[in-house]
């Protein structure tokens, strides 16, 4: 195997994984994920988190084929998510005078997931640990995207091991340093990560940035993902816009609908948004398109208009589980429109609505509601809220 180096004596040591289909269970990833560890060799042997179970026998021997039959000193956990704690039972297992780093919360995940941590050193803000030439720093960045997260900082590199922080979906494809990619392929995949897994931790996101804001910051490596050495701000800038919900002038608008009238007053609304020079108009319909591309570009676009049939006195169980996702999110700031249709007593705007005082985004226009084909009044009224929305666009 190649032995790919950040610094003289740090390497990276990750997995691509193109065979799990759905990230945390949930996410699609067709373009697969990597893992990532990363191993400091110095008078000291320090790991940086470990990798995804799949991956344990090759992690291990990669790790002996680098430092021989010297000892792992250290394992820095600074995230305990089971994609990157995977291998620390058998780390533990292999060299078991490894003293675990992490914080008061980390251990007790250790606890819980693997075994009662004997070997620790439990660190705080500022906390430091020299491994010889090179000199760790940890900083506690709670909630992007656990409790327990931290990220560590080598002071004599000028590395930042950031965790899942900067982290984003898609293999590294041969390509592992920003420079050595097209990033073009992961301008899709880093937002998506972001907006997926750390977007419900936005004010978290935004006090980790101010946070770490003073460390001179040479390379970033995350835990999925490149590394970055080259362009950061390419990486920070975006995190920036994405988590203090800084939006473009655009809109979603998606649907759920069995038999097209929904679909169709969400057509109408499109179009009219399309009149009024909206050029960013994204319709989906929630029977296909999964909540992880639709949450993505919530966190694009200002506006957001969404429509449900009636559905056993509910909306649309598609249509339900988005809401769900957003609502949980807590996504804040965006103009809000909503419409739907029903045969008898309704039950898709009505759900909607609640969905509308909860989020408390800015409702642009009252919500409509067709009984069946669309006729002209309600035809008119879709009208009136694509107008509104764009009104709220264009004024801002
Ligand atoms: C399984 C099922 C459940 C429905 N539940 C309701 C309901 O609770 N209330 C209602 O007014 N209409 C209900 N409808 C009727 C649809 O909401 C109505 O036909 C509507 O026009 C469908 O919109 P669409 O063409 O966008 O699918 C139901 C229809 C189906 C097939």
């Amino acid at each position: 195997m190649h032995q790919v180096k950040l610094a003289e004596n740090t390497y990276y040591l990750g997995y691509n994984d193109r065979r799990t289909h759905l990230f945390e269970n949930i996410w699609p990833i067709p373009h697969g994920v990597s893992y990532n560890s990363y191993l400091i060799v110095d008078e000291k042997i320090a790991l940086v988190d470990t990798v995804e179970r799949q991956f344990i026998d090759d992690y291990l021997d990669q790790i002996e084929a680098i430092i021989g039959d010297r000892p792992v000193d250290y394992l820095i956990i600074n995230h305990m998510e089971p994609d990157h704690s995977g291998a620390i039972k058998a780390i533990k297992t292999k060299y078991p005078e490894v003293t675990l780093v992490g914080n008061k919360k980390t251990f007790g995940f250790v606890e819980s997931f693997y075994f009662k941590p004997e070997n620790t050193l439990e660190v705080h803000d500022g906390a430091t640990l020299e491994l010889g030439e090179v000199k760790l720093q940890f900083q506690m960045i709670p909630m992007v995207h656990w409790p327990e997260t931290m990220v560590t900082y080598d002071e004599t590199n000028k590395i930042l091991f950031s965790g899942d922080a900067f982290g984003s979906y898609g293999t590294l494809d041969g390509g592992v340093f920003d420079d050595e990619i097209n990033l073009d392929f992961y301008e899709v995949e880093i937002m998506r990560y972001f907006t997926n897994i750390v977007g419900k931790y936005c004010p978290h996101t935004q006090r980790a940035i101010k946070k770490l804001a003073p460390l001179d910051i040479k390379m970033i490596a995350a835990t999925h993902g490149p590394i970055w050495r080259t362009d950061l701000d390419w990486v920070l800038s975006r995190y920036n816009k994405w988590s203090t919900y800084d939006t473009d002038p655009g809109v979603i608008v998606v649907y759920g609908s069995m038999y097209g009238n929904t679909q169709k007053m969400a057509e109408v609304i499109a179009r009219q948004l399309s009149e009024r020079g909206i050029k960013d108009i994204r319709v989906y319909d929630a029977s296909k398109t999964h909540s992880s591309y639709i949450i993505n570009d919530i966190f694009k676009y200002k506006g957001f208009i969404v429509g449900s049939c009636a559905y056993n006195n509910a909306m649309f169980p598609n249509v339900q589980t988005l809401i769900t996702t957003i609502e949980h999110m807590g996504i804040k700031d965006h103009y809000l429109g909503v419409f739907g249709n029903y045969a008898w007593n309704g039950g898709g705007v009505k759900n909607l609505m609640k969905f509308a005082e909860n989020i408390k985004w800015d409702l642009v226009h009252d919500p409509i509601e067709e009984k069946g084909a669309l006729k002209k009044d309600k035809f008119e009224q879709c009208i009136d809220l694509a107008n509104a929305m764009a009104d709220k666009l264009l004024q801002a």
